[in-house]
């Protein structure tokens, strides 16, 4: 799915109403879906507050108003009653509330505290119009509406952010818990500064210009279940183990074989064909014992102290490497000579960086960093937005893939493409958690996926499984290992 900006999405809109829906009809649509959603998760015994800006968000909120009181809802409207100058669309939908007489109109000053049980906001004050941090009697009634523990629904955005790009510094947002967004998902709702105001979001189909869409011009995607279903490519039933390509994991260090194991399980479980460890003799046995279908390659005692180069094989190296001076060496004696794309995390990532030795990595690897590991690779940054600009640039400086994790895991890819994840929550902020994906990524590699499907299907499928695994075991008490073992749900799910 395509993430355009907001004078995209404007002009998507204008393609629209040419294309023959009237601009009045066209939020009549938008906000019936709304109406829909709101109807079926909220109760008629729930009192509606709904608070309208001036534009077309606001005139959302007008007709919503209008078709909650319509289907038997209490519905109270506030509105800034000393600027009346509203859009168009939002003048017609606000003469009718006008004419209903059960309809409360208040104004902002007038809102009072309320009963919270019974009680939902809806925030119809910006949407993707925004273009100043919010001010006055907008301000004020933000941050009033956000010191009160009532659900907030938003329409469209939560009012004081922008589509696709931070607030300015001390900007008032929204606090929403669900945020109603329309057609498509806007670039701020997957960035840690400003996704966070959304709540949940939820995408409603308001049958904007679809040619318009395709045609549209972007860096920027969302990985949804439809690029990934025609990503994922079936097992053949002819097919033999060889097939399904070679994996060497390489990681561990005396007190952290269990890191690299978890990749091998993880390469297994993705459905690796052959996969071999290449880890300090000290984690023979565990990885042995524990996982008799990888095979073991000792390349060290208590520190991977070499990596021998083997045909026809995906490389994995970091899960717990260490950063040992013999594995320093034992790195930069392997990428020296060796030109095939790999996986590179962790203490791979680390000693890279402390070592300066980025233009070691071949051609089409795949770096999966977290924010701290790249900053160390790539210097600091001010803030997400920045951080996703640099690696754009590296990627296509260095040709690399890099996955850089956060809540909203994000795969750059060397010809600048940003694909955001949506599946994945905060149980698997865990140790381990990265290196269940390294073995994952590895994996798909292996098994001919191209890079950028792999990574793209990687995060994906790693996340899918981290929610099944919450769902099983709650965010708190789930483990990296079992978020592994959901891997094989997530398969089912996918051809269910
Ligand atoms: N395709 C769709 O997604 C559809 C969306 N719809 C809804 O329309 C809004 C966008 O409506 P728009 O009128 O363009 O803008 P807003 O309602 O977000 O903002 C209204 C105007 O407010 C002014 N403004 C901007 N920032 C501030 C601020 N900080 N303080 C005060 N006023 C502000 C600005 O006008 P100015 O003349 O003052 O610059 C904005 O124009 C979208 O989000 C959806 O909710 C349609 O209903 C259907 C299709
Ligand atoms: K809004």
């Amino acid at each position: 799915m395509k993430i355009l900006t907001a004078s995209q999405i404007k002009s998507c809109d204008i393609t629209t109403i040419e294309q023959g829906i009237s601009s009045i009809n066209l939020m009549e649509k938008a906000s019936g879906c709304c109406g829909r959603w709101i109807e079926e998760h909220f109760n008629v015994t729930d009192k509606f507050l709904i608070f309208c800006g001036t534009g077309n968000n606001g005139g959302d909120g007008f007709a919503i108003a209008r078709m909650l009181y319509e289907k038997g809802f209490d519905v109270e409207v506030y509105i800034d009653q000393e600027n009346l100058n509203f859009s168009n669309d939002a003048e017609i939908n606000f003469r009718k509330i006008k004419q209903i007489g059960g309809i409360g109109i208040h104004d902002f000053n007038d809102f009072l505290n309320i009963n919270r049980e019974k009680t939902v906001i809806i925030d119809a004050l910006f949407g993707y119009g925004l273009n100043r941090k919010l001010s006055g009697k907008n301000k004020t009634v933000v941050e009033k509406l956000n010191s009160i523990k009532v659900v907030k629904v938003s329409v469209d955005i939560p009012s004081g952010l922008y589509a696709d790009k931070l607030p300015d510094g001390d900007s008032v947002v929204i606090k929403a818990d669900f945020t109603l967004t329309f057609q498509l998902y806007k670039r701020s709702f997957f960035h840690p500064e400003t996704g966070k105001f959304c709540g949940k979001i939820t995408v409603l189909d308001i049958d904007l210009d679809k040619e318009f869409i395709e045609n549209a011009e972007t860096d920027y995607f969302v990985i949804d279940e439809d690029l990934i279903k025609n990503n994922y490519r079936p097992r053949e039933d002819f097919s033999h183990k060889g097939t399904f390509g070679k994996s060497i994991l390489v990681g561990g260090s005396y007190g952290k074989i269990g890191a690299v194991l978890m990749t091998a399980l993880s390469a297994l479980r993705t459905g690796s064909g052959l996969t071999f460890t290449m880890a300090p003799d000290c984690g023979c046995q565990i990885i042995q014992s524990q996982i008799p279908e990888a095979m073991f390659i000792g390349c060290g005692d208590k520190y991977v102290e070499r990596i021998e180069i083997q045909e026809k094989a995906v490389y994995g190296i970091g899960p717990g490497l260490g950063k040992d001076k013999k594995t320093q060496n034992a790195l930069f004696g392997f990428l020296k000579y060796y030109d095939e794309p790999v996986v590179l995390d962790a203490d791979a990532l680390n000693i890279l960086a402390q070592k300066n030795w980025l233009d070691l990595i071949p051609k089409n690897s795949v770096i999966t960093p977290h924010p701290l590991e790249f900053e160390r690779l790539f210097g600091k940054t001010n803030d997400s937005f920045e951080r996703i600009e640099l690696a754009k640039t590296k990627a296509r400086e260095l040709d690399i893939f890099i996955v850089l994790k956060d809540h909203h895991t994000a795969v750059i890819t060397p010809d600048q493409k940003v694909f955001y994840n949506i599946t994945g929550n905060s149980g698997m902020a865990k140790g381990g958690s990265g290196d269940a994906l390294t073995g994952i990524l590895t994996s798909l590699i292996s098994q001919k996926y191209d890079i950028e499907n792999a990574c793209i299907f990687a995060v994906w499928l790693h996340g899918k499984a981290g929610d099944f695994a919450a769902e099983k075991f709650s965010k708190e008490a789930m483990l990296p290992t079992d978020l592994i073992h959901e891997i094989g749900e997530v398969f089912k799910y996918l051809v269910s």
